[in-house]
């Protein structure tokens, strides 16, 4: 029997005692009462129940932490939308006022219709449309270049355009035959900034919204644990009424403390959620070990040299940029230049293309600069073409952006290159690695504590000036901070470089600690003449009994410090 999109049949609605929400205004009545409730509901839905008064859809509405991406604002369409099901009665099917008539324009922004990147391919659309807020310009550049980054307008929407990462996705591999068979377990995808973990999640997301599955994004970093228990209510209301299930993305899920992770484990195991988190930490540092241990976790890498150059070429297509071949001159090519032209170098792109360092966003977000900074320099546009030259690149590229992730991985992968080659006495590398953090903004007391760890561990008492050194660096970042407090760490970096090493300490107490971890049994007492003795009673229990006080004697004075079962142990 047909069902409107709004009613529900008995079975779906449950027992009439039973309290259930409305999916659309979250409105807590009794499940009887649901199905009259939607069909109003759905016809429009008031502001706090106040009649006649529109709720305002806001672009990437948000309710606490948890992002409702709207589909009137959002170019992946139906597929972020959290109520698929009061955006049917919202937005009439059929096409509208854009140029392809698969596309429709809705709150000043244009995206494809389902219907057209389900068949597969987004590159017939994408560039064309989804670059500008106004379709009806394309040749425009600036207008191009306004409004939402040119990595966000740039991400791809289904797996054709979704370049690199061919171990995870190849042909034949687990998660590609998972999304062919639109099965999707929950997953955990780790890669550093930029490599499309993002990307992914919501290609996955559209994929699965052919099985009108519902995609909801939480930031682990503004959500609390409260938005997470409503929106687990949410997902079990969907699961109870619609037997919809509810993919869950977690950006940063590493953020989310071990209390809000544990909120989503029930829920992940009976499968009312599948999760999706995304992570550029180690999850198994980073992840509670139990949430973990129920999703798969996909590891993606740095995008190459090729894939970003792909990338690149995608975006300068779409920008309407020519590329100009190495070797190629626009002056003397006049009957080639036309007024308005925008050229790249192709070697500006290569440069690119190896400076974002396996990062998109960054690489494409300064081609937006470099566009925007060369557009701006132009005075007089029309007379020639403009170049994009590898210089122009290079300034687009922020030095903030020198390819460094203060939370993640390269944080610790440079700290320990830098201890290592402080150890190595090595002065030119350890200066490289010490650039490398503070230039892509590490904190410098992070840096400073670990030179006084070292000057302990690997200088010792080779030289127990270090330390002092050391601990005098940490303070002196600490008055004056960054910028100035740069070569002060350099001085210190240099000084532990240098100076001799010796890890007699380090090893010995090592060996304490070994030997106190392997000992079997209770760990022998005190002996008795090194106890103190403040109390009668303890000198009446023998304490202090027999202690040699050493300066009172002229002769080296013989006695055991070592418990009576450890005589004779060394550790240096
Ligand atoms: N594999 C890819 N193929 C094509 N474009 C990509 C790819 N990865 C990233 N991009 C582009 O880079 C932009 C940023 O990617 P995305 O948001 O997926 O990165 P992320 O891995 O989630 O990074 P972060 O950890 O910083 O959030 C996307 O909008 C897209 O334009
Ligand atoms: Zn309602």
């Amino acid at each position: 029997m047909a069902q409107s999109a709004g009613v529900l049949s008995t079975s779906q609605v449950g027992s009439f005692d039973n309290k259930v929400q409305c999916p659309v205004c979250r409105l807590e009545m009794a499940a009887g009462q649901i199905n009259s409730h939607l069909d109003s509901c759905l016809q429009e839905k008031p502001v706090g129940g106040v009649p006649g008064k529109k709720r305002r859809l806001n672009p990437n509405e948000k309710t606490g932490g948890i992002e409702v991406n709207h589909p009137a604002v959002n170019p992946l369409g139906p597929v972020g939308s959290t109520f698929p099901l009061f955006n049917k009665s919202r937005t009439p099917n059929g096409p509208s006022e854009c140029a392809s008539p698969s596309s429709r324009k809705q709150g000043g922004s244009v995206f494809c219709a389902e219907a057209l990147h389900s068949q597969g391919d987004d590159s017939t659309c994408l560039p064309q449309h989804s670059l500008s807020p106004d379709a009806k310009k394309p040749n425009n550049l600036s207008e191009k270049l306004d409004g939402k980054p040119l990595a966000d307008k740039m991400r791809p929407t289904t797996l054709n355009n979704y370049m690199g990462q061919n171990k995870v996705l190849g042909e034949n591999t687990m998660l590609r035959n998972l999304l062919q068979a639109n099965d999707i377990p929950s997953i955990i995808l780790w890669g550093p900034p930029g490599c499309g973990k993002t990307t992914l999640a919501h290609i996955i997301a559209k994929n699965a919204q052919k099985s009108s599955s519902r995609f909801v994004t939480l930031s682990a970093t503004s959500a609390s644990t409260s938005d997470v228990r409503e929106f687990i209510k949410q997902a079990q209301n969907e699961q109870r009424l619609f037997k919809r299930k509810t993919i869950l993305f977690v950006d940063e899920i590493h953020r989310f403390n071990k209390m809000q992770q544990d909120t989503f484990l029930p829920h992940v195991e009976c499968g009312t959620i599948t999760l999706i988190g995304a992570t550029t930490e180690n999850p198994s540092f980073q992840v509670n070990t139990a949430l973990l241990s129920r999703c798969r976790v996909i590891v993606l890498e740095k995008l190459s040299v090729e894939a970003m150059e792909t990338i690149l070429m995608r975006a300068v297509d779409s920008l309407g940029l020519k590329v100009l071949k190495d070797g190629e001159q626009l002056v003397g090519s006049s009957s080639d230049v036309s007024e308005t032209s925008v050229y790249v170098e192709e070697k500006a792109l290569t440069t690119l293309a190896h400076l974002c360092d396996g990062d998109a966003r960054t690489g494409l977000n300064g081609l937006q600069l470099s566009v925007q900074a060369s557009l701006a320099a132009e005075k007089d546009p029309i007379k020639q073409g403009i170049v994009i030259k590898e210089e122009h690149i290079k300034e687009g590229l922020q030095r903030s952006h020198i390819l460094y992730d203060r939370a993640g991985e390269e944080h610790y992968n440079c700290i320990s290159a830098l201890h290592k080659s402080m150890r190595g006495s090595d002065k030119n590398a350890s200066l490289y690695w010490l650039g490398r953090m503070l230039e892509g903004g590490e904190d410098p007391l992070y840096v400073a504590r670990r030179l006084v760890r070292f000057a302990s561990e690997d200088i010792g008492l080779a030289d127990p000036q270090a330390l002092t050194q050391a601990v005098s660096t940490y303070q002196a970042c600490h008055f004056i901070g960054m910028p100035e407090c740069d070569v002060i760490l350099a001085q210190c970096v240099m000084y532990m470089a240098c100076a001799p090493k010796s890890v007699t300490v380090y090893s010995a107490y090592n060996k304490v600690k070994n030997c106190l971890k392997n000992h079997k049994g209770p760990l022998p007492p005190v002996p008795l003449h090194l106890r103190n003795a403040p109390t009668k009673l303890m000198k009446g229990l023998g304490y202090g009994k027999g202690y040699k006080y050493n300066p009172n004697f002229s002769e080296p004075v013989e006695q055991d410090y070592m418990p009576e079962e450890m005589k004779g142990v060394t550790f240096v």
